[in-house]
């Protein structure tokens, strides 16, 4: 669907993406994170052909961007939806017109243009907000008509630029959960720029972590936060501080495996105390995924290791 080798970019002297490279299936919700700066919007604005870039491929849905002239730049932006944190809706047209807008530009009948609208509306559940102008509505509503606007033609593409940032937590919820909603029943591919740990975490499949236009992490929301390296670490800013006595183990807990009482039977049967440095249990997308730091003195950490490899499916290290 989109597949990107070896992308860089600069504006003027500075490099702001650096070597990319990533594959986005089609129909997954796909995560690109990074602080502020990062290069996330600009990576977002080189897929739908806003950027240009200086070296490297960029493959969308089967066209290589940079080979596009305007006109097919035109029409591959027509099978790429956006969003954005501002909404971008134009104040002076209803919520009607703002989501009919992409389809009168295209020279779409009214009949087949009413009918579209009507059906968008249902979709964001705006249907009783159709002739209402934009500043008489909230965030996440201006949101939904942003998104119902976005999907006017029919997109394979959904980009969303840190669409939920400007929202409370509820709003935030349920704009993501429309947006999983597309993506299930329309099979909309959905590409998330962000950087809130939270909204990567309830949706993504998967993420692109960017630091200073580099990638620092590339791979499952599993992976990538049950198990992060150090670069990740910094990253998400989770520095430990880990007793220096005895022996510490970090214990990983798969979702199979994150409601069972491991840890307790594990005491019970070997007999042994331990202490909890640190323990988290996260959802991440549907699955309940947790870690936890255990101090042991360096006997019963044998004890333990055994114990782990013979009868549990958690991960183990020793830090
Ligand atoms: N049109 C431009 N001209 C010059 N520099 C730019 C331009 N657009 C972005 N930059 C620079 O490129 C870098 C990456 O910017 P970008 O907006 O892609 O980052 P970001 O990760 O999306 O950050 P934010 O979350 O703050 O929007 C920044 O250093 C920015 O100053």
């Amino acid at each position: 669907m989109i597949d990107i080798k070896h992308l860089s970019k600069s504006f003027n002297d500075q490099k702001v993406l650096d070597d990319i490279s990533l594959h986005v299936n089609a129909g997954e919700i796909f995560a690109i994170v990074g602080h502020s700066g990062a290069g996330k919007s600009t990576l977002l604005r080189c897929i739908n052909g806003l950027e240009r870039f200086s070296d490297g491929d960029l493959m969308v849905l089967d066209k290589e961007v940079k080979t596009l002239n305007e006109r097919g730049l035109n029409e591959l932006r027509s099978q790429i939806g956006m969003i954005f944190q501002n909404f971008s809706l134009l104040n002076q047209k209803n919520v009607y017109e703002n989501i009919a807008l992409p389809m009168k530009v295209w020279g779409y009948s009214k009949e087949a243009i009413q009918k579209r609208v009507d059906e968008l509306l249902n979709l964001v559940g705006l249907e009783s907000k159709k002739f209402v102008y934009p500043k008489e509505l909230s965030g996440g509503q201006k949101q939904r008509v942003a998104i119902a606007r976005a999907l006017t033609l029919n997109p394979k593409i959904l980009l969303s630029d840190e669409a939920t940032s400007a929202l409370d937590p509820n709003t935030t919820k349920s704009i993501l959960e429309l947006l999983q909603e597309i993506n299930i029943k329309l099979g909309v591919t959905i590409i998330i720029v962000t950087h809130e740990m939270d909204v990567v975490k309830r949706v993504a499949s998967r993420a692109l972590l960017l630091e200073d236009g580099k990638v620092i992490g590339l791979g499952r929301i599993e992976d990538l936060f049950l198990r992060p390296d150090e670069k990740m670490m910094r990253f998400l800013g989770e520095d430990e501080e880990l007793p220096a006595e005895g022996v510490n183990i970090r214990l990983f807990f798969p979702s199979n495996v994150s409601y069972q009482p491991i840890v307790t039977q594990m005491a019970r049967e070997l007999n042994i105390n331990f202490n909890i440095v640190w323990g988290k249990l996260e959802k991440l997308n549907d699955h309940v995924v947790g870690s936890l730091v255990i101090n042991v003195d360096e006997e019963a950490s044998l004890k333990i290791t055994d114990y782990l490899h013979e009868k549990t499916e958690v991960i183990w290290e020793a830090l």
